[in-house]
């Protein structure tokens, strides 16, 4: 039999009984897998990669590189080895070039294929064909680069061989890591120095790969400045445990009373974990200790604690952009008033997510008001029902730990792309003793 396709997957969870206790580690870090297969498969020589995220969305991005012409062996699962070609040794795809779900793999790749000598073309799913591209498109263009996009300046992205490159200094009118990639890796390619500044910093895996492979260059908070030209020398990446994945067991052991869980060997990039300082405010009591002898990682201990709402600071709001799906259901569960403000970008990623969490929290019996860029979302109590998700991965999973803590069962339609950020999430929380029912 076929496999069911993944708009038609649910799940069915139950109200938690019992507290969740146990250790997880959970996968690879999405943005540096994402990264550790796009800047090996430029550099000079092999690289090896360990702890790849076996997810959709890295794994799209991998296949678009092999079908740039680079080498990429997987001796093992989560593992990849990439013979890079080096920064001039990519070759014409004679197809399109998928990007699934994967607004980062889109977005990078841009920036790859502003400064090639061939044509080429990027598409993606539904969703993503629905998220802005003139983002990345204006300032390509502004270095030189052919691109044209659908009528609405949504992908497919269309890349037509231009003349060299000019280096630019950009002011991005978006706080985006992805947008800041994209101009970075376009800058390999430029004639001259392209500068970067941000309206407020974003995560900078872009910035510390590309210098400790061996590019020239410089960054600070909200700027980067990089030499037309770097060369890459091959790298071992071991990517760390995701901080988006491990914050939906991190915010179920907060809210389960009773619970203790440790989620252990994740990387805190300080321009991912704004979500602990926004728990920390409501009151949750999490322990962060380094692991002995890798300082870039991580275990977090957290324990059961009654929650209360706050405002969340607008200056956080980048620091934890994927973490607020699940914020609103800590918030949805603490008492008084949670305020978001500041978070329009929201309603720009894989969904709406703004309006997703929303309308599926008063689905729920959760009252939500919402506004242009955010919402008051009122703590109460949560019955049982039916919630869909659009086909987002993040809005499914935050569901999911709703539905521990809803009064009867909660089903969650359109579950399947949680398999692009989080393979493995339902055998996980089942682990730490959570009940979700793939039907
Ligand atoms: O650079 C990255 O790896 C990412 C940047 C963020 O997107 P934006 O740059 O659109 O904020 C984030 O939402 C996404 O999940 C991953
Ligand atoms: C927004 C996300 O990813 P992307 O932009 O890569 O699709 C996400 O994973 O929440």
């Amino acid at each position: 039999m076929a496999d069911t396709p993944p708009s038609l997957k649910s799940w069915k969870v139950a109200p938690c009984k019992q507290s969740l206790a146990g250790a997880l580690r959970v996968p690879g870090d999405k943005s540096v897998s994402h990264r550790a297969v796009m800047f090996a498969s430029l550099a000079d020589g092999v690289s090896h990669i360990r702890g790849f995220l076996e997810g959709e969305d890295t794994r799209a991005t991998a296949r678009v590189m092999q079908q740039l012409g680079v080498g990429i062996d997987t001796p093992a699962y989560g593992e990849r080895r990439v013979h890079g070609v080096g920064l001039n040794g990519l070759m014409a795809p004679n197809a399109a070039l998928d990007c699934g779900n994967s607004g980062t793999a889109m977005r990078l790749l841009s920036g790859v294929l502003a400064g090639q000598s061939f044509s080429s073309v990027l598409v993606g799913d539904a969703s993503l064909s629905r998220r802005p591209m003139n983002r990345i498109a204006t300032p390509l263009r502004d270095m030189g680069a052919r691109i044209s996009l659908s009528s609405t300046d949504t992908a497919p992205i269309e890349f037509s061989p231009a003349g060299k490159l000019q280096g630019i200094r950009y002011r991005c009118p978006v706080a985006s890591a992805q947008v800041k990639s994209a101009v970075l890796l376009a800058g390999l390619f430029a004639e001259g120095t392209t500068e970067i500044v941000e309206p407020v910093p974003t995560r900078n895996y872009t910035e510390v790969m590309l210098a400790e492979m061996g590019a020239a260059i410089e960054y600070g908070d909200g700027f980067a400045r990089l030499q037309g030209g770097s060369r890459l020398q091959a790298m071992d990446v071991e990517v760390p445990a995701d901080f988006s994945s491990a914050a939906f067991a991190i915010v179920a052991a907060c809210l389960v009373p009773g619970s203790h869980l440790r989620l252990t060997a994740v990387g805190m990039n300080p321009r991912r974990t704004g979500l602990l300082d926004v728990l920390r405010m409501m009151g949750a009591s999490i322990d962060i200790t380094p692991v002995q002898g890798r300082t870039e990682l991580f275990d977090i201990d957290v324990q059961a604690s009654p929650l209360s709402g706050v405002d969340v600071p607008v200056e956080t709001v980048p620091d934890m952009i994927d973490e607020f799906p699940i914020l609103f259901v800590a918030a949805a569960c603490a008492t008084g008033i949670t305020r978001v403000r500041g978070a329009a970008e929201l309603r720009v990623k894989e969904s709406d997510r703004i309006a997703k969490m929303a309308e599926g929290l008063r689905t729920l019996g959760v009252r939500v008001e919402e506004t242009a860029d955010g919402a008051d979302i009122h703590g109460g109590a949560m019955h049982g029902g039916r919630v869909d998700t659009d086909g987002d991965h993040r809005i499914a999973m935050a569901f999911a730990v709703a539905g521990l803590l809803a009064e009867a069962p909660v089903r969650i339609e359109d579950v399947g792309n949680v398999e692009t950020s989080y393979p493995g999430f339902v055998a996980d929380f089942s682990t730490i003793g959570a009940n979700i029912e793939a039907i």
